[in-house]
């Protein structure tokens, strides 16, 4: 008996399933043929199949849901182990976050800086094809190599996100995963609701029926003040009035959030994003699409609002967003619920995280043709009703007092370190569609 026989794990979860059915047969055959070489080996042969039998179905009902186990993308005890590893902490008093929409532009960078500070992080994304997946593909793999795992899934399942929280009582969440964009959402609305609405209200709800409850930073948006004309913006300005359906589902997501902190005590910092930019930034906003089309010679279209005034933003350097994020984690505050029911108050709040000095869009061009050394083809075109708002400038005091935020990145240094990422990850002659 010299061949080695393989063990129960490598029986219950083959590699493929093809070689589990191909190996097996053969494995089976040679026995065979031994088998009845010999009665008294072929009855111990039977014992031993039947003794194989037995703790196959007992592992089965061990745990739970077997088929699940065998057949879906995500589960299994290799999986389960990737993610208890991955959530490890390695300092004093860290902290261990499911962060959603970690192959993401600002994901990807909070799960990297938390991760090298000795917080446990394991990540969740659907990577879905709004912009060129292999860029998220690319970001994953970065994250692999500092030792975050990515799941992928949806935050819609709510059936996997109570088995990461049955794996890891995380004790933060950092919500990133959204439908972004404010123009695409003429294009396709319901991707809007999918994840910003119904997306947000499953986390919600696994995160108030965990165990402990964790406590949750998300990412809401600046064009929550729409049409709103006091400036620098506030928290206390109002926010009713939503240019774009995006804004609209960011807006809701500040009200539904409210009431899982009303009802079930769950700690809520919600975070207004100034148009975050940066390396390994997102393909389909200005300053990247811009990039491509100056380098490939392409003419970029440059809006204008009312009355032939520029579009300004308070476009914001990622380092510093990430700072905002990791002072909202490590300010948040416990949540009080447990068993579903709340116990008592838990923190509510919001911030805006901008840089506090609006830049027009002419001038990002500029900026951009400097660095690229390359004339930009600007055709100016009056800005079509579809969402945008003319301008943004973000009031940044409250997040200063209470986080620490303070933004040190101007446009003119930020875009300096696109331009170098951009290079190096694409090259001067990037062809290819980006979008
Ligand atoms: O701060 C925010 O809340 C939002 O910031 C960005 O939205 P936006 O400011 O519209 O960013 P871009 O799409 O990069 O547009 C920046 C500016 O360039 C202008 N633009 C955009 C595209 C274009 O082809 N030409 C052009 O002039 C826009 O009108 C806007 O004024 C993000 O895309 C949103 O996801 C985010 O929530």
């Amino acid at each position: 008996m010299g061949n080695k026989m393989p063990s129960l794990e490598e029986e219950l979860f083959p590699s493929t399933p093809g070689k589990f059915k191909i190996e097996r047969t053969h494995y089976m055959n040679r026995q065979f043929y031994r088998c009845f070489a010999s009665s008294s080996t072929m009855f111990l042969w039977t014992l031993f199949l039947i003794a194989l039998t037995a703790s196959y179905i007992s592992f089965h009902s061990f745990v739970g849901s077997g088929s699940r186990y065998l057949t879906a993308s995500w589960g299994g005890i290799q999986w389960e182990k990737q993610i208890r590893v991955s959530a490890e902490i390695h300092r004093d008093g860290g902290m261990s976050v499911l962060v959603t929409g970690a192959a993401g532009f600002v994901g990807s960078h909070v799960s990297l800086a938390l991760k090298r500070r000795g917080d446990g992080v394991v990540g969740l994304d659907n990577f879905n094809d709004y912009y060129d997946p292999s860029l998220k593909k690319a970001r994953k793999a970065l994250l692999k190599t500092n030792g975050v795992f990515i799941v992928e899934g949806d935050i819609n399942d709510a059936k996997l996100l109570a088995n990461l929280f049955d794996v890891v009582p995380f004790t933060h969440v950092m919500h990133l995963a959204a439908q972004a964009g404010v123009r695409y959402a003429m294009e396709n609305p319901n991707s809007y609701v999918h994840s910003n609405i119904a997306g947000l209200v499953t986390l919600m709800e696994a995160c108030k029926s965990a165990n402990p409850q964790p406590s949750i930073v998300w990412a809401s948006s600046s064009s929550v003040y729409g049409l709103n004309e006091n400036v620098p913006f506030s928290e206390l300005d109002r926010t009713d009035q939503p240019a774009s359906l995006y804004a609209a589902t960011k807006k809701a997501g500040e009200e539904i959030t409210h009431t899982y902190n009303h009802i079930y005590g769950l700690s809520i910092t919600g975070l207004r994003f100034f148009t975050v930019y940066g390396p390994w930034g997102r393909p389909d906003m200005a300053y990247f699409s811009f990039t491509r089309n100056i380098l490939q010679g392409k003419p970029i279209t440059v809006y204008r609002g009312k009355n032939r005034v520029d579009l300004a933003r308070d476009f914001t350097y990622i380092d510093d967003i990430v700072k905002g994020c990791i002072g909202s984690l490590d300010t948040s505050g416990n949540s009080t619920g447990s068993g579903g029911k709340k116990r008592g108050p838990a923190p509510f709040r919001i911030f805006n995280l901008g840089n506090t000095s609006p830049v027009t869009v002419p001038t990002l061009v500029s900026i951009l043709e400097r660095h690229l050394k390359v004339k930009a083809k600007r055709n100016i075109l009056d800005m079509p009703g579809n969402g945008d708002v003319p301008f943004t400038h973000a009031n940044i005091s409250s997040a200063r007092m209470e986080l620490g935020y303070k933004p040190t990145t101007d446009l003119q240094t930020g875009l300096k370190k696109f331009v170098k990422w951009y290079l190096s990850y694409y090259g001067y002659n990037h062809g290819g569609a980006i979008n």
